[in-house]
């Protein structure tokens, strides 16, 4: 890894990496994050043992990569004001904020800087993240690995060669846990009206939808195969699914997934000002 770590931003998504960083044997020491006020930086100090700093530039003066975890709608203030130390310091500049293209934040940054784009999940928070990363030209594969490694300390990494691709993947994994959180409380919802307590259903739901998941991140086997394999013919598996596919599911997931890339594309226009 890196020499040198700094985050600008310590919230959610920040600490969850500096957290991960750490309990992948990072040094603390070689972590500096920031926030505007002293408040919010002394329970990350004293949780992490990292490095803070209420001045952005002070913090990125001897940095190697910088983390721009910052959001969206003042990523472009943040941006300009630290253009001076990152044209002098040239570091690796990662953006994990939703809608905000590479080039626009190299821009900012008063350009030609090595930009890495993250789009990250809020799993992150807990160790099973799924993140999906582009590179722009001026990358080298050193520091490709570099970020690799930062955001594999909260989960997998999937590297994509076309920005725009990021949109699929705020489509699949960034702003899909939001979809399984609707089928767990459709699930629980359906459960009580068939007469478990709630907190029994949910449980139940929660436990289920792990197991599928692991099942199906262990098998060799596809989803489809595995589907299969809980369906007996003329049984209740069977009936369910059925019933999944004539209200259309499938069709729902995708004009869901073309709108949520769709809404990405027109958020990149409007944060970027165009
Ligand atoms: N794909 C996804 O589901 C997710 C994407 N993200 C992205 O990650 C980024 C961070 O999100 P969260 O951690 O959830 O936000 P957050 O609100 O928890 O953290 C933002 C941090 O920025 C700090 N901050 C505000 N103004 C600042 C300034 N001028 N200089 C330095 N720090 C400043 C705040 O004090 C706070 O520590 C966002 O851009 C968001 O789009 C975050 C969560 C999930
Ligand atoms: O909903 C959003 O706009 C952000 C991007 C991906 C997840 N949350």
């Amino acid at each position: 890894m890196a020499n040198k770590i700094t985050f600008i931003g310590a919230g959610n998504m920040a600490s969850a990496i500096i957290g991960g960083l750490i309990d992948s044997g990072v040094a603390p020491s070689t972590i500096t994050a920031t926030a505007p006020n002293d408040s919010e930086l002394a329970s990350i100090k004293q949780r992490l043992g990292i490095n803070t700093d209420t001045d952005n530039n002070a913090a990125v003066a001897e940095a190697d990569v910088v983390v721009l975890a910052v959001k969206p709608q003042i990523m472009r203030t943040v941006c300009e004001a630290l253009r001076d130390s990152v044209q002098r310091q040239r570091p690796l500049v990662i953006s994990i904020a939703a809608g905000l293209d590479a080039s626009t934040i190299d821009q900012w940054l008063g350009g030609n800087n090595a930009m890495v784009r993250c789009m990250p999940n809020t799993p992150s928070l807990v160790g099973y993240g799924a993140s999906g990363l582009y590179a722009n030209a001026k990358v080298s594969d050193e520091q490709r690995d570099v970020a690799t490694q930062l955001m594999e300390a909260v989960g997998i990494v999937e590297w994509v060669e076309e920005e725009a691709l990021l949109d699929a993947v705020t489509a699949v994994s960034g702003s899909a846990p939001a979809y399984f959180f609707l089928m767990f409380e459709a699930m629980e919802e359906a459960a009580v009206k068939l007469g478990l307590p709630a907190a029994t259903a949910r449980r139940l739901a929660i436990q289920t939808a792990l197991g599928a998941a692991t099942m199906a991140q262990q098998s060799d086997k596809d989803p489809a195969t595995l589907k299969q394999n809980v369906m007996s013919p003329g049984g209740t598996t069977e009936r369910a699914i059925q019933h999944m596919e004539e209200a259309q599911l499938r069709t729902t997931i995708a004009d869901a997934m073309q709108a949520c890339s769709d809404r990405a594309q027109a958020m990149a226009k409007e944060l970027s000002g165009e």
